[in-house]
């Protein structure tokens, strides 16, 4: 198999395994994952597709700007520009943005501190913090419905080479090393979103 098909065949089946979670509610979402790095092209998701089906129009390649390497009638996702920011400013070889109910509510709450923070919690050790006294600070940024700016200000968090961004009221962008490492960065924020919810609840009470 080339290259470009175990890239593909490996984000289709990151793909299924999110879709099965329900995280791709009215076409939202977007995956991406590096197949080239010098020049840098990547598989990004079709623009508005049902990322719930599994199709061979489901990704195609652009290059580091974004665009197709290939003609097609296929458009890249409209929020390419930040998976481009993540090839372009870190070593990560695979990005995803999911919108789910818990990222969005969180980012709301949280969203005029600019992060929110755990500290304490086993599940962050998944972003390689093992030390007790750990903190994870996620940023929440504006969701700015211009892209290129949206990417811009998302870039001045592209510090490490695995990380997550929310977008407030919109999602949650995660990158990794590889496929693997981006999903269970991405499960393991979604769990830290559900139990901050969960205990929020519990205290209100
Ligand atoms: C229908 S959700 C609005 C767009 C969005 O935020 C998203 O993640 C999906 O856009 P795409 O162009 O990647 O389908
Ligand atoms: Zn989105």
């Amino acid at each position: 198999m080339t290259e470009i098909k175990e890239k593909w065949t490996e984000l289709a089946d990151i793909k299924d395994e999110l879709a099965a979670r329900d995280w791709f509610m009215g076409t939202s979402g977007n995956l991406a994952i590096k197949v080239n790095n010098a020049p840098i092209e990547f598989l990004v998701t079709a623009s508005g597709k049902d990322k719930k089906k599994r199709t061979a129009e489901d990704f195609l390649l652009v290059d580091a700007a974004g665009k197709p390497v290939e003609k097609t009638h296929l458009k890249p996702s409209a929020e390419t520009l930040l998976h481009c920011a993540v090839y372009s400013k870190t070593t990560a070889g695979c990005s995803l943005h999911v919108h789910t109910v818990a990222n969005n509510v969180i980012s709301e709450l949280y969203g005029d501190d600019g992060k929110i923070d755990f500290q304490g919690q086993e599940l962050i050790k998944a972003f390689g913090m093992w030390e007790e006294d750990a903190l994870l600070s996620i940023p929440i940024i504006p969701n700015y419905a211009d892209i290129p700016r949206l990417a811009l200000e998302f870039g001045q968090h592209l510090g490490t080479d695995k990380g997550a961004v929310l977008i407030r009221n919109h999602g949650i962008t995660v990158w990794g090393k590889d496929g693997f490492e981006a999903k269970k960065l991405l499960e393991a924020c979604e769990f830290l979103f559900q139990y901050q919810l969960t205990l929020n609840q519990m205290y209100s009470k």
